[in-house]
């Protein structure tokens, strides 16, 4: 995810007075009101927000490993949310309402992450939206916003659901931040902070003080970094639209020859994953996802949330041996984008979790491209981490720009390389 980049002088020199009001709450709530300099720095950059919290600074190695606060009682947590200044509400957004959910959809579809060129961004659909925020034990107190008072129009949101993760050789009860978004007219008015200082308040409050996030920006510090890279499926709109260029000496029809796959996989027992298939597959993940630095740790309840089908938001397929036995499963996600200044929808599926034993990750992965694109998507997208590195250059995936961030909240441990990351973010 790539942040906004924002920093415009003379817009702060023109603050309209709801603007102003908000620089005057951070003042009192002692957060900085300075632009940013760049969202795009790296972790020895001045962050006056960042800097006053709990993450390591400078190397991590220096620091032990575990907690950098220590977790308070709760007589010692803030009882009353941070002032929104005058103007604004805090406000919960109950995604399984569709009136509500239509308002978060909006916010994001104008407002969330965007490409560096601003050519695309990413429009997170109504179930893909339902599904990321409503899984086993999802509170509504963590999924809220920020409402101007008078209009009651939703300009901010940020969530957190809840998950365990093992880092190391530790196991830790954190949430999953993700959907922090501010509407385009109230950037760079350090909101973000205020908005990240309440969920930490309401998710202290439930005795969790661990969160795990993804960002395209480099706060400090990242426990990993990784990088996208993407599998042309439909190389003539992927040009057509932008997305990537036509060489010199290549031709469109080269390029289509280049990236052509069979019409349907081929593998014996490959079907989409059933609800009979829960048990099975959280076995087979829990036990593939052992080996790496930092990795969920799912529940059977978890394993039916984020894995059984539901139709363009995640699909997941398993192998099922003549024995009866499942071993194999790939998954992807569909996260479309909008192209921006065109009446149009580039088509993205990203990989999700896979685990190959009867056969090869490649071969497994092939059949993920062949079923990702017989669903009409025109992208595939996956990061490098998990065994994912292996497949890229046989399957024809290209480098993306740019890196995402991993960051774990409240929690020194040393930095790891991209493939001991066994969690993926949506
Ligand atoms: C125990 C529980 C803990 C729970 C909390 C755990 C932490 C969760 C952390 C959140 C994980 C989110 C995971 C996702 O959802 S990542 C997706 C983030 N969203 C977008 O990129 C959508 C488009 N952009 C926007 O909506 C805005 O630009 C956002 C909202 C990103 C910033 O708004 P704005 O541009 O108007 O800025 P500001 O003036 O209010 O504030 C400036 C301060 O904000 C820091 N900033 C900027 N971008 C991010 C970012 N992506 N993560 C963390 N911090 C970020 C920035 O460095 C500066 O601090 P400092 O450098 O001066 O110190």
């Amino acid at each position: 995810m790539t942040g906004s980049g924002d920093n415009n002088d003379e817009k702060a020199k023109q603050l309209s007075p709801a603007e102003s009001a908000i620089i005057e709450m951070l003042k009192q709530q002692n957060i900085s009101a300075q632009p940013i300099s760049a969202q795009q720095g790296d972790s020895s950059t001045q962050h006056a927000f960042w800097d006053s919290q709990p993450m390591p600074h400078g190397s991590r190695d220096e620091h032990q490993e575990g907690p950098i606060q220590p977790n308070k009682p709760a007589e010692e947590i803030r009882q009353e949310p941070y002032a929104m200044p005058a103007g604004f509400e805090w406000s919960n957004v109950n995604v399984e309402d569709d009136a509500e959910r239509l308002e978060l959809y909006n916010l994001l579809a104008n407002n969330y992450v965007e490409d560096d060129d601003a050519l695309f961004r990413f429009d997170y659909s109504h179930e893909f939206l339902l599904w990321a925020l409503t899984p086993p034990g999802f509170r509504a107190d963590f999924l809220f916003g920020v409402r101007s008072t008078s209009s009651k129009k939703l300009v901010a949101f940020i969530s957190a659901v809840p998950a365990r993760v093992k880092i190391y050789d530790r196991e830790v009860e954190v949430v999953e931040i993700n959907f922090l978004c501010i509407h385009k007219k109230l950037r760079s008015k350090r909101l973000a902070p205020v908005l990240i200082k309440e969920i930490t308040r309401r998710v202290n409050l439930t005795g969790v003080f661990q969160a795990v996030y993804t960002a395209g920006t480099v706060l400090p510090v990242p426990v990993a970094s990784c990088r996208y890279y993407h599998r042309s499926l439909n190389p003539k709109k992927l040009v057509s639209v932008g997305f990537s260029r036509l060489g010199s000496r290549m031709t469109m029809a080269r390029l289509q020859k280049l990236y052509k796959l069979p019409g349907a996989p081929s593998t014996k027992g490959l079907r989409p994953m059933e609800k009979k298939d829960v048990d099975s597959v959280h076995t087979l993940l829990n036990t593939y996802l052992e080996k790496f630095k930092i990795k969920i740790i799912f529940t059977k309840d978890e394993i039916a949330h984020w894995l059984l089908p539901r139709k363009n938001v995640i699909d997941t397929y398993v192998v099922e041996s003549p024995k009866g036995e499942i071993t194999d499963m790939l998954s992807f996600y569909h996260l479309p984008s909008t192209i921006l200044n065109q009446d149009d929808t580039l088509y993205a599926a990203y990989s999700y979790y896979n685990v190959a034993t009867s056969m090869d990750l490649l071969e497994l992965m092939r059949e993920a491209l062949i079923l990702a694109k017989s669903k009409g998507t025109d992208v595939f997208n996956a990061l490098n981490l998990m065994d994912n590195q292996s497949i890229m250059e046989p399957l024809k995936f290209g480098i993306g720009d740019g890196n995402l961030q991993y960051y774990v909240y409240n929690w020194a441990c040393p930095e790891m390389s991209s493939d001991n990351v066994g969690i993926v973010l949506l």
